[in-house]
């Protein structure tokens, strides 16, 4: 999919196109090409093995594209590495800390490797600490931390070098929900400082809060971008309803999924299936008539159209499939 002319005049935090990655006979991401302005927060979901790594790591010049560009800023990734690399601050998914180390520690290693200046880096290492909430425990070994001080100190770690474009693979994965609040309030007042943000998630409810845009990648492919009211607009007049059964919720989906008014019809667990539908609150009679012998329904729920419900009609799949 490509992407929709930029109305700004200003060379976007990030531009890609026509990104694409082949493993073998398999193309794991399959012309992908988006921008970020200046101070946009992006969002990127996809569900598992949706291509959302590895589209990132070609942005942060860790894997080399089979084809397409990248663009930080007006610095092109694979004429100008080290300048287009500089402009990013890149939090990956697996830990990346030193953990024998303490937080200083860590910081002032990367620090050097990025080569700040000795004079310079004691007080970036004070405000990053301080931007992730970590002040007071930098002087205990990163081991020693929970999950989400681990995630809190590589984001301090990853904005020691001043990007000015932060992207976040899975922040909030394997984190306590303290951190979880801390990371979303600070990536949050980082983008209201005039960060440019890529923010990958399962968690629809924090793309919702955290991002302006968003782009939809299944199977490698962009297959949809907007605004979240953009992505809603798509959905025309369907409803999602969260069904709660008792019974076989395999047949139930299948059956449901034959229902007219009904266009989409998925297990999300072992009691729970999500329908798109039109009609909502009308067609839940002919729902429930139709599970007899099947599923008792315990619980039903009709949602307004969200973004969860334009992920379903995109790709058919719940999130967190
Ligand atoms: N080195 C590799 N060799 C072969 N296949 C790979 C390799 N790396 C990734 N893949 C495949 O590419 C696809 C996309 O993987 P990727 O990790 O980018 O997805 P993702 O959207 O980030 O998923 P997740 O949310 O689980 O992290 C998957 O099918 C994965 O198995």
């Amino acid at each position: 999919m490509a992407s929709p002319p930029r109305t700004s005049t200003a060379p976007p935090a990030l531009q890609c196109t026509g990104l694409r990655k082949r493993y073998g006979d398999k193309t794991v991401v399959d012309d992908v090409g988006f921008h970020i302005d200046s101070g946009e927060a992006y969002g990127l979901l996809g569900p598992n093995g949706a291509g959302k790594t590895t589209t990132i790591s070609m942005l942060v010049g860790l894997l080399r594209p089979d084809e397409g560009s990248v663009r930080v800023g007006d610095a092109v990734l694979s004429d100008d590495p080290a300048v287009a690399k500089s402009r990013i601050g890149y939090v990956p998914q697996e830990i990346a800390l030193y953990p024998e180390l303490t937080a200083l520690e860590n910081l002032r290693f990367f620090g050097r490797l990025h080569g700040i200046p000795r004079r310079a880096l004691a007080g970036r290492i004070d405000e990053v600490l301080e931007m992730v909430g970590l002040r007071d425990r930098a002087k205990d070994r990163v081991e020693t931390y929970s999950g989400g001080m681990k995630r809190r100190c590589n984001i301090a770690v990853a904005l020691l070098h001043e990007p000015s474009l932060l992207i976040l693979d899975e922040p909030t994965v394997g984190v306590d929900p303290q951190s979880r609040v801390a990371i979303l309030d600070g990536v949050e007042a980082l983008v209201a400082a005039g960060m440019s943000l890529l923010y990958t998630s399962h968690y629809m409810e924090e793309v919702e809060r955290v991002c302006t845009r968003v782009g939809i990648i299944d199977h490698g492919k962009l297959v949809a971008e907007g605004t979240k009211e953009e992505l809603v607009a798509g959905l025309g007049s369907a409803d999602r309803i969260e069904l709660v059964l008792d019974g076989d919720v395999t047949r139930a989906a299948d059956t449901l999924r034959g229902i007219d008014g009904v266009s989409e019809a998925i297990v999300t667990g072992s009691h729970s299936v999500r329908l798109l539908a039109t009609g909502g609150r009308h067609l839940l009679p002919a729902l429930i008539g139709a599970l007899p012998g099947i599923a008792a329904v315990t619980g039903v729920e009709v949602v307004e159209p969200d973004l969860e419900a334009a992920f379903l009609h995109l790709t058919g799949k719940s999130l967190r499939d």
